[in-house]
């Protein structure tokens, strides 16, 4: 991939967008360009046409969506469904009308089947139901896939799709109410940790069983595998990202607690959902493409409390 070529990261100010960012940026690409969502709306199709009209990307990564936990998902259907539908619609479409060359869609490790078997193939897309707490985003996000898929048989144009497992670093969402896990675990035993009574820390409830388990990959492996992605031209179009191990909640909860330095009482709050009981990416092809991911889940989440730590007085509003 040519240095000068303009490339468009939409998403570029979200956790994995700016990650993508910075490792371009780091590896001398001098033509980026991004939009906020105030700037543009991807949801609205005629400004997307505009934006394409006018600016003429010839690479498109797609890191813009609807995200959020396993609460959001399951309390916000609609708009997990609907609006990354739009989204990605407008920028495939849009950048297959524009002649773009390269096209990376991002998608989310809950496309599989819920009790597929593990760890988790490309070739198990479509062979069973979905987790119930998130099937509305996936359904959203194997639909752009699909759409990939379409343009590179039909068209030969090399549009691409990465399933990443569960991703956290610098930039993640720290609300409680939105949030994924790892993030909501830090800053839930920060607080408690700082909220001394009685001379006891707090205590941190957690949610659901405990019994769970999720892989887990920090934001700038993620970056360099799209960067990856973007030199390299795949012969395929799905391809999973991960680290290839998992852990319980339960263990990430004692993992963590253990770096921020708390040492009071978790409960397990079984009113809220436990999801999926297993989503271990099989990452043989990634692998066998010649990416692998660097960094480990302690070193990832010390790195990520230190960015928490710094940037903790700008957590205190609610995004959705
Ligand atoms: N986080 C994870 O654990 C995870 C796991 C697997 C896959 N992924 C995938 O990775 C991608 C990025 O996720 P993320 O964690 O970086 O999410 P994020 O931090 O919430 O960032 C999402 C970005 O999308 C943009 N956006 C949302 N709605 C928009 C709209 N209507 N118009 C324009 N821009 C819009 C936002 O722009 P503004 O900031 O300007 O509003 C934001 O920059 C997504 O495709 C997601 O499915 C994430
Ligand atoms: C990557 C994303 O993963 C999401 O699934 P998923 O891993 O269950 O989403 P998370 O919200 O990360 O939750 C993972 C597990 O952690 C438990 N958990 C424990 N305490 C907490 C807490 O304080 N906050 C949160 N958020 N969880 C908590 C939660 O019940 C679930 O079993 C999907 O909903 C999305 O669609 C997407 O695929």
């Amino acid at each position: 991939m040519d240095k000068f070529s303009k490339i468009y990261i939409a998403g570029h100010r979200g956790m994995v967008g700016s990650a993508i960012w910075r490792a371009l940026e780091n590896k001398g690409y001098t033509n980026l360009i991004g939009q906020s969502s105030k700037e543009l709306d991807l949801r609205n199709q005629q400004a997307v046409l505009n934006f394409f009209d006018k600016e003429k990307p010839e690479v498109v990564i797609d890191a813009a969506a609807r995200v959020g936990g396993i609460l959001a998902n399951n309390d916000f259907p609609y708009q997990f469904l609907m609006e990354n539908m739009q989204i990605q619609n407008n920028l495939i479409d849009s950048s297959l009308q524009a002649d773009c060359q390269k096209f990376i869609f991002l998608g989310s490790s809950c496309i599989y089947p819920k009790l597929a078997p593990q760890p988790l193939k490309e070739e198990y897309l479509l062979t069973a139901s979905l987790e119930p707490t998130n099937e509305w985003y996936a359904i959203a996000k194997i639909t752009g896939v699909k759409a990939c898929e379409a343009i590179r048989k039909q068209f030969g144009k090399d549009y691409i799709s990465l399933m990443p497992t569960n991703l956290y670093g610098s930039y993640d969402n720290f609300d409680l109410k939105t949030s994924h896990v790892l993030p909501a675990m830090i800053r839930k035993f920060h607080e408690a940790k700082q909220s001394t009574g009685k001379g006891k820390q707090s205590t941190v409830t957690l949610w659901g069983s405990g019994t769970p388990m999720r892989e887990f990959l920090h934001v700038d492996d993620m970056a360099d595998a799209v960067v990856f992605a973007l030199e390299n031209q795949f012969q395929d179009n799905l391809y999973n990202v991960g680290t290839g191990t998992d852990l319980t909640i339960k263990e990430l909860a004692e993992l963590i607690q253990k770096i921020v330095g708390h040492q009071g009482e978790i409960i397990w709050d079984s009113s809220k959902p436990d999801g999926t009981p297993r989503k271990l990416m099989d990452v043989s092809k990634m692998t066998q493409a010649g990416w692998k991911a660097k960094i480990g889940l302690e070193e990832g989440i010390k790195s990520t409390y230190q960015w928490f730590l710094q940037n903790e007085d700008s957590f205190k509003e609610v995004k959705m």
